[in-house]
């Protein structure tokens, strides 16, 4: 479903990666592995049309992103290095905010329980500016709960999450895949996550 071809990223003066390729199927999982700066995050930003490719190309469901870019964007969740949320907002208006940003229906009553499930119960209400780190990046978290798409793009997910929701986050993205979806993830961290088939692409040396 997910395929790139021959591709090639440079940034700056500096050629990160050439002839790189992979595909994925329903019920995959890629891990993207390599050293700081090996360009995982570069690659991700390709994979989700923010950044073009210097040669190569990328097709979802058989055809070119560039070609189908709305119908692509619908059918994916990026969850970036950051978080995406806004600081003087809730966590309830970032939620909802994001969504109706992507065009999404999301009601209050889901968006709460979205909250409840990623362990921000009683902090719906409370500006972001005044919660921890590991509760700000559950509240970006948050967002795969209740959107239905078949491809999530995962930039470190577990970073500063505690033990705990990281269990959850490994469960979500099992249960993810179990439902047919894909996902492409970077992490430093080792997390068991049960897939039918996990693929690993190592980016540079070292
Ligand atoms: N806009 C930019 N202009 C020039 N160079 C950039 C730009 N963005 C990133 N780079 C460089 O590209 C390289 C790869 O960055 P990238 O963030 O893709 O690496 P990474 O593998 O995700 O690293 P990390 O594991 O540290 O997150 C780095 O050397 C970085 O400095």
């Amino acid at each position: 479903m997910l395929q790139a071809q021959n591709l090639q990223c440079v940034r700056g003066e500096r050629q990160l990666f050439s002839h790189l390729g992979f595909t994925l199927d329903a019920g995959e999982l890629l891990y993207l592995q390599g050293r700081n700066g090996a360009g995982k995050t570069s690659l991700l930003r390709m994979l989700v049309g923010l950044l073009p490719p210097v040669a190569g190309e990328i097709l979802w469901k058989g055809s070119s992103i560039k070609r189908q870019a709305e119908n692509y964007r619908a059918e994916l969740c990026y969850l970036g290095h950051h978080n995406g949320t806004k600081e003087d907002l809730t966590p309830l208006e970032n939620l909802l905010t994001s969504a109706r940003l992507h065009g999404e229906h999301l009601a209050e009553d889901d968006a709460v329980d979205a909250l409840e499930q990623v362990g921000l119960a009683g902090r719906e209400d409370i500006a972001c500016k005044y919660l921890s780190q590991g509760q700000k990046r559950r509240v970006a978290l948050a967002r795969l709960v209740k959107k239905r798409c078949a491809l999530w793009i995962l930039d470190e997910p577990f970073v500063a999450l505690d033990s705990t929701a990281v269990g959850w986050l490994a469960e979500l993205i099992g249960g993810h895949l179990q439902r047919g979806g894909l996902c492409v993830m970077t992490t430093h961290q080792p997390v068991a996550i049960s897939a039918g088939a996990v693929k690993e692409l190592r980016i540079g040396a070292g």
